[in-house]
């Protein structure tokens, strides 16, 4: 089940994006005190991280993490850690508590292990997790060939990060599991242009998950999926 949002332009998503995670954020933090929000990367989301930073929340009771990162030092451009310190991580949401997934002198494994161990002090469900997806059809890091792909739509597979290997992935990947994205009170899929959307409506007709795994949050998401598109 999804719910398709379509916006005249690429900021009016992105206000109407932050309006939701907003709203969402802000009824956790009234309702326990706390409130969590898992983002992912890539070129996609700096407007919206952008428009979000400005936005008047209890940042201090917020934790921030991704969805997904490359193996990579928050240094490297490749790093989601550092797309999000850039865009997200100032402003009014420089308050918020940030939880990396990398770890510098470890392997893709031992700092899997080591990102679950850190996360998993964080409410469950995510109150706001925000997805994106390639032009293959993956979403985190659930992509087409997966060495651990199996294992990360699973949803029976304990909530945690894990780590992906896949050709089109580049680096090694850490990921969250489907099972710990799957059941977040605001499920968005943030994605942008033509061409996204033409694989958005190939990933909602038939085929195997396997070969768009985007299906997976498309068709087994315990909350319904938002989409956000603009042109
Ligand atoms: O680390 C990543 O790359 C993301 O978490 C990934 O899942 C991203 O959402 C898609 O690859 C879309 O990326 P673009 O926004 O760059 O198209």
């Amino acid at each position: 089940m999804a719910h398709i949002h379509s916006y005249e332009t690429r900021l009016a998503l992105a206000e109407a994006l932050a309006d939701a995670v907003s709203e969402t954020l802000n009824a956790a933090v009234a309702e326990r005190g706390a409130a969590s929000l898992a983002v992912s990367g890539g070129s996609t989301p700096k407007l919206f991280f952008d428009v979000l930073s400005k936005r008047v929340l209890p940042w201090d009771r917020i934790t921030v993490t991704l969805v997904d990162e490359r193996f990579v030092p928050p240094e490297s451009d490749r790093s989601n850690h550092q797309l999000v310190a850039t865009h997200l991580l100032k402003d009014k949401a420089a308050d918020a508590n940030f939880v990396p997934l990398f770890h510098a002198d470890k392997t893709a494994e031992e700092a899997a292990t080591i990102a679950s161990q850190e996360t998993c002090g964080i409410d469950e469900p995510f109150d706001v997790v925000i997805l994106g997806m390639g032009t293959d059809g993956h979403t985190a890091s659930f992509f087409p060939g997966g060495d651990n792909l199996a294992e990360a739509l699973d949803a029976a597979s304990t909530r945690g990060v894990m780590t992906m290997r896949a050709q089109g992935a580049g680096e090694p990947r850490l990921t969250f599991t489907f099972s710990a994205l799957r059941d977040a009170r605001l499920l968005a899929l943030h994605i942008e242009g033509a061409e996204k959307k033409q694989v958005l409506d190939t990933a909602l007709g038939d085929g195997p998950e396997e070969d768009m795994p985007i299906r997976a949050a498309l068709r087994r998401a315990q909350t319904p999926l938002t989409i956000f598109w603009a042109p």
